[in-house]
């Protein structure tokens, strides 16, 4: 299956919930619009955004004399991607680079590492990769099969330790085996706790003093999670200032908007995104791709 089609399929939930609003009857009128606006909303793509969005659309219509079905999708998907932010850098093509994943427990953080690192092996790239999750022995176990999977180094300290440490020792290692790409999985944690965010910034600011190379701090968002996930990305951004952000498990929901929602209020690029737990699941994220697979096509 290409690209695109894994990226259909893993969206099809949030499509359907999308689509129907396009079986109009062949008229545009006052109930589609309304219509377009409660289904954006219900996407999770926020209130502003799926505002803004079908004003500017509803505009563009009456200009141009956009009337069926396939014209107003399309216009759709355009306007949709200039609702994302655009990456200046790519952490894990442009290296030698080092990024810490952040987020909260089970959004993918350790799953996303393993696949980052299976593709950074594959494009014949030096991967090392760093468990600065110590509160979980399973969390260090779990890495470590993927680095095993991925046939890749994984630095691991004994459970308890402090995480600064763990960084510290995984950068040097690095510097050691002239690393390209440095991953470092963080242990998740809610962002709702003002000492557990203090320790990753800690964290951040030690890794940061100590590479020799870009480090960048990503979050790792389940799209499950819909409008709190929103509110995560706003408390992580805040104590971390991110670079920019993950979104996994879009496969599994009728809110994928809420990618466009996070990229748009906080002004972050997406990196990547989880349409599956398959190594081919993590795709580069393409602003036009995504909002195509989401609007669907005739
Ligand atoms: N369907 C689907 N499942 C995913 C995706 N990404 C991760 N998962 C699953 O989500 C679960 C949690 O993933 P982890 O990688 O363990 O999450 P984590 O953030 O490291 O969790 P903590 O170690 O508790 O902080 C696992 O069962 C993964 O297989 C995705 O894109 N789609």
């Amino acid at each position: 299956m290409g690209m695109f089609d894994r990226l259909k399929e893993g969206l099809s939930r949030s499509r359907q919930a999308l689509n129907e609003v396009f079986y109009m009857g062949g008229e545009v009128d006052e109930d589609f619009w309304e219509d377009l606006e409660d289904r954006l909303v219900m996407g999770d793509m926020g209130a502003e955004v799926a505002m803004q969005v079908t004003d500017d659309l509803r505009e563009q219509a009456a200009r141009d004399g956009l009337t069926t079905a396939p014209k107003l999708r399309e216009a759709l998907v355009a306007r949709l991607s200039r609702e994302f932010a655009t990456a200046e850098r790519d952490p894990f093509d442009d290296t030698p680079s080092c990024v810490l994943f952040v987020g909260i427990n089970g959004a993918g953080k350790t799953t996303t590492c393993g696949k980052l690192a299976g593709k950074a092996k594959d494009a014949g790239k030096v991967c090392i990769l760093g468990a600065a999750d110590t509160f979980r022995a399973a969390a260090i176990e779990q890495l470590e099969v993927w680095g095993e999977r991925s046939d890749t180094q994984v630095i691991t300290r004994e459970r308890g330790v402090d995480p600064a440490s763990v960084c510290y020792e995984v950068i040097q290692q690095a510097e050691k085996d002239s690393a390209d790409l440095v991953l470092i999985d963080t242990a998740g944690r809610l962002h709702t706790s003002p000492e557990l965010m203090r320790e990753l910034a800690k964290v951040v600011k030690v890794t940061r003093k100590r590479a020799n190379m870009p480090v960048s701090v990503v979050l790792v968002i389940d799209a499950t999670t819909g409008q709190n996930g929103l509110n995560q990305a706003k408390e992580f951004n805040d104590a971390l200032e991110l670079d920019g952000i993950i979104v996994t498990k879009l496969d599994g929901t009728a809110k994928g908007g809420i990618a466009v929602a996070i990229s748009h209020d906080l002004n972050l690029p997406i990196y990547r995104i989880g349409v599956g737990e398959g190594l081919d699941d993590l795709q580069t994220f393409d602003a036009t791709s995504f909002s195509r697979a989401l609007v669907g096509e005739e």
